[in-house]
């Protein structure tokens, strides 16, 4: 079990001063780290491990448990009984414990009234589909350090409006490649927001009520930038641009009926990602990673590496889903087995190594990021993304309305 390992989250003031931004790119992750904190003196680093130790068993461990994770909720129940679903066979990932039925209750209560009410994101008769989703067990399971329930909705909101856009204008709901573009970015402006003359604020401003995916980012960023810092806020913004270019690319090979190169598509789905979401929790968990340690290469490695892995675990869980759909939907297995000209099994068998491999690398590289970066909001931050990876695999594995597995085994 690795989550021994991994020290609490301390409280109180950093022992290192927060350093001086970096000024130059950084010749190796250490060095560059090091460089930010004037070296690692003080704390000790041996027990600073994110990964399981060599010789560990390589079936899945938990990772968080009620001792190695902060601020649990005070209903925490260890003993609940397990959500259904199987995993995927051979993937490498953590179990979670079962999120808080009190908190997956009411933030799934204040959702519903926010979709449904506040923003009007999906007509009555998609209710059944909205609950579906499950979104309070998502996010309570990849948000165990938040500290309350408004916290966990500034993400569940994030979350769900994130979905929309993608409902409306990439997949199910009437979406098309056909003027994706325009529509990301009107889009686009309701989170990072049009300056310009007196004359074009009010048609701009009235976009924004326009159609359910501008409500709900309008309405969903509102909320995150009440609780966030200006450079949090800066870091999503720049996050859900990477994301809209992603969409874009997809949508383009969609349009031309182009299956890329593995790599190609990888590339695609570094950014049509779930980075946004594990991006944010430290606003979620009501502190704050500061932006020039957040800009390390060593950190945004770590970033990019989880959110792949989280990624491709979609890919697995909605391979099925996404077979049914109409025309051809690219993910990794469909993509493998077009380009490398192998059976869908095989293919999705090599999508389920190329997730562990990712998966693996993001330990290592969060490991060594922790080792050599004693500074609390670091080490709480890597925790925190390293719980929203496990908890985005627990959503998908027991989100059995929505995701069933190809019958491989
Ligand atoms: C929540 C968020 C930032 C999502 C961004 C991109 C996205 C919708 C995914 C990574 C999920 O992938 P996909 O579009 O394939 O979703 P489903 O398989 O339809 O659940
Ligand atoms: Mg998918």
């Amino acid at each position: 079990m690795r989550a021994p390992d991994i020290p609490p989250p301390r409280t109180g003031p950093p022992t290192a001063a927060f350093p001086a931004p970096a000024t130059s790119s950084t010749s190796s992750t250490n060095s560059g780290v090091e460089r930010i904190l004037r070296g690692p003196s003080g704390l000790g680093t041996a027990a600073l491990h994110l990964v399981r130790n060599e010789n560990q068993p390589t079936s899945p461990a938990p990772r968080t448990s009620p001792d190695d994770l902060p601020e649990l909720p005070e209903s925490w129940d260890p003993s609940a009984a397990p959500a259904e679903g199987t995993p995927v066979p051979g993937l490498y990932y953590h179990p979670v414990p079962e999120p808080d039925p009190a908190r997956v209750e009411e933030v799934g209560r204040r959702i519903k009234a926010w979709a449904l009410d506040e923003v009007d994101l999906y007509p009555e008769d998609l209710e059944d589909q909205f609950d579906g989703f499950s979104v309070g067990r998502y996010m309570v399971a990849c948000h165990p350090d938040a500290p309350t329930v408004e916290h966990l909705m500034i993400a569940t909101r994030l979350m769900v409006a994130e979905n929309a856009v993608d409902d409306y204008y990439c997949e199910d709901l009437g979406g098309s490649p056909i003027g994706l573009g325009e529509r990301l970015l009107l889009a686009h402006t309701a989170l990072d927001p049009l300056y310009t003359t007196s004359e074009y604020v009010p048609p701009w401003t009235r976009s924004l009520e326009s159609d359910a995916p501008r409500r709900g980012y309008r309405s969903a960023m509102e909320y995150f930038v009440r609780a966030a810092s200006p450079s949090q806020a800066d870091r999503l913004r720049h996050n859900m641009a990477r994301l809209h270019m992603g969409y874009l690319a997809e949508g383009a090979w969609a349009q031309e009926g182009v299956v890329p190169e593995v790599w190609e598509y990888l590339a695609m789905r570094q950014f049509n990602n779930f980075r946004p979401c594990p991006t944010i929790t430290d606003t979620v968990g009501g502190y704050e990673l500061p932006s020039e340690l957040h800009a390390l290469p060593a950190m945004q490695r770590v970033i990019a590496l989880a959110g792949n892995a989280s990624t491709i675990v979609n890919d697995l869980y909605s391979y099925t889903k996404e077979l049914a759909s109409p025309g051809l939907h690219l993910n990794l297995p469909v993509v493998i087995a077009e380009r490398e000209g192998m059976s869908v099994r095989e293919a999705y068998l090599k999508a389920i190594e190329v997730h562990n491999e990712l998966m693996r690398d993001f330990e290592a590289e969060a490991a060594a990021l922790a080792a050599v970066c004693p500074v609390p909001s670091v080490q709480r931050f890597l925790r925190g993304v390293a719980a929203w990876v496990d908890g985005n695999h627990y959503w998908h594995r027991t989100n059995t309305y929505r995701y069933s597995l190809p019958d491989f085994w």
